[in-house]
């Protein structure tokens, strides 16, 4: 089966659930509630209406695939394992930074196909940029109405990494090591994999934990501009749709 990938629909899908979350963002008490899931990780008002949006226009736009989000009902492996195509979506990804007022905090919406992502879209709503990503078809970013193609930096040397602002982990450095990374920024949510699909940083190794929707959007944007995103350190591709969604280390390189 081939899917059509209606990318207007759905670049509009992702700045409508950016609105809903700005809506929340700019009011100081919406803004301020704060749950904490099961494992301690925050849940904000912004992450919900996020997600209702997203669930009711991926609904609309596609009444036959299927929607892992993470705001979502969770799907037992046995329901999901052979998906031929799903939507792999976080609503707000980068709910710390959302919390902590610093914008670094984005709309994630990948469409999937078995094991790989085919095409992510990446918005982020306090700086109005949206990524987009199809493989074989496309990489580009809209800023302040300006389309501009994205393309991986493939540096040689003196290369620029990025890491996790709320959750890097001392494990990265000696990997880092080994790249001839001579400086490093951090950086909230996807925005990390937007940055080396764009050619602003060359490496991205992240140590610790994530789940499947945190890197399936960004994946599919930096391997669509050009870059890779690798399993450990290498040389498997990263995969998905696995019995348990929480992602293992992966290296991102823009060479
Ligand atoms: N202990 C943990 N287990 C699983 N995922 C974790 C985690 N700590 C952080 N994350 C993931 O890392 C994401 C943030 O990435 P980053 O640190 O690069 O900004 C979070 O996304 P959310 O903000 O959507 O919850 C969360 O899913
Ligand atoms: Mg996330």
């Amino acid at each position: 089966m081939e899917i059509n990938i209606k990318q207007e629909e759905l670049i509009n899908l992702s700045r409508k659930a950016g609105s809903a979350i700005i809506k929340i963002y700019n009011d100081l008490e919406l803004a301020g509630d704060v749950d904490y899931k099961d494992d301690n990780s925050p849940l904000t008002l912004a992450d919900k209406a996020s997600h209702e949006v997203i669930m009711e226009g991926l609904k609309e736009l596609y009444p036959d695939i299927p929607i892992i989000s993470e705001e979502g009902d969770q799907l037992r492996y046995e329901d999901r394992k052979d998906f031929e195509y799903f939507w792999l979506v976080d609503p707000l990804d980068g709910t710390k930074e959302f919390i902590n007022r610093n914008g670094q905090f984005t709309v994630n919406i990948a469409l999937m196909n078995h094991n790989s992502p085919v095409a992510g879209f990446i918005y982020t709503p306090v700086h109005d940029s949206l990524y987009v990503g199809i493989k074989g078809e496309c990489a580009y970013k809209v800023e302040k109405g300006e389309k501009a193609d994205l393309k991986v930096n493939n540096s040689t040397g003196n290369r620029i990494a990025v890491r996790s602002k709320s959750h890097a982990s001392p494990e990265e450095e000696g990997v880092l090591e080994k790249y001839d990374v001579v400086n490093d920024i951090s950086v909230g949510s996807s925005l990390k994999f937007c940055m080396v699909a764009e050619g602003k940083a060359d490496i991205y190794y992240r140590h610790g934990p994530t789940m499947e929707w945190d890197t399936a959007a960004g994946q599919a944007v930096l391997e669509s501009a050009g870059g890779k995103v690798l399993k450990g350190t290498g040389p498997e591709v990263f995969s998905y749709n696995k019995e348990n969604l929480l992602n293992g280390s992966f290296l991102c390189l823009g060479f």
